[in-house]
């Protein structure tokens, strides 16, 4: 397993609310970039302020950095966060596992929602002063379909689904590493090869999906996604570009 990377801090917190919550909390008193972990999470946020269901022995983390890239680099790094988290499950589980990613950064398990990725910034006048990249995974329970949403994506376990036990410690050591890899690389060579790795891994490449932007609902083929990261869709009146990863701006 690689080594944690150098100029990160971790830190292993027994409970808390929201580890994005702490994130800006702790935000302030940082020097440099740092993992937030909680062994029991029990104000877990998800998108579009939903609550997020953590049952015990599941993973949750937040990644909280100073972004430094300009504009669109939350978006870009939404990606690079999906895709540590896939490669670090296969390093993991090893390459049987199936594993896909869902535009923009979940992370499916035999087409079921195995994870959730929640990106909020705060700052003021557009200017980020730190991004909390909040990661969830179902390492041991996934909540009962009727937990969450109707329509929503049946959730899923890695242990429901594979049998296999992994820690939340397990992961973070594997995780952290590969978003500093593939953070890195994106650093050095821009977003093309995160783009390129990301479609690799997409679930329903050239089907027919159907996307939310807003409050509406477009039906397209699923065509790739562009060098933002928006979502292309080819649909009945021409191709559209959706914009990447909603960013949730926190107080602050
Ligand atoms: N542990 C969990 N595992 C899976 N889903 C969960 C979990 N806890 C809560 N949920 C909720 O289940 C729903 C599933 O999310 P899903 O990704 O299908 O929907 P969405 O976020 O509304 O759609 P989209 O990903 O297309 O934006 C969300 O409401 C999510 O907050
Ligand atoms: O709705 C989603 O798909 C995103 C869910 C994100 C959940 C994670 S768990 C760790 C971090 N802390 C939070 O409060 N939310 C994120």
């Amino acid at each position: 397993m690689a080594d944690w990377p150098d100029g990160v801090a971790r830190h292993v917190l027994e409970r808390v609310d929201s580890t994005n919550a702490e994130a800006f909390r702790l935000a302030p008193h940082l020097s440099g970039p740092a993992w937030i972990m909680a062994r029991r999470q029990e104000a877990g946020r998800g998108r579009r302020g939903r609550p997020w269901n953590d049952p015990p022995g599941n993973f949750a983390a937040t990644l909280v950095l100073r972004p430094t890239g300009g504009p669109g680099e939350a978006a870009r790094l939404s990606f690079v966060a999906a895709l540590a988290l896939h490669d670090a499950l296969v390093a993991l589980c090893g390459p049987q596992i199936r594993l896909a990613l869902k535009w923009p950064n979940d992370v499916l398990l035999n087409g079921g929602k195995l994870s959730g990725i929640l990106l909020e910034s705060s700052g003021t006048g557009g200017s980020m002063t730190s991004l909390a990249i909040g990661i969830g995974v179902n390492l041991a329970a996934a909540p009962e379909s009727e937990q969450v949403e109707a329509g929503a994506m049946r959730p899923v376990s890695l242990l429901g689904e594979t049998g296999l036990t992994i820690t939340p410690e397990e992961l973070l050591d594997a995780l952290a590493p590969a978003f500093n890899d593939w953070a890195r690389r994106m650093e050095n060579e821009g977003f093309a090869p995160i783009r390129q790795a990301w479609l690799a891994r997409a679930a329903r490449l050239g089907e027919t999906i159907l996307a939310r932007a807003g409050n509406t609902r477009i039906e397209g083929r699923f065509d790739g996604i562009d060098e933002t990261g928006a979502l292309i869709l080819t649909t009945a009146g021409g191709r559209q570009a959706i914009p990447a990863a909603e960013i949730y701006f926190s107080e602050g």
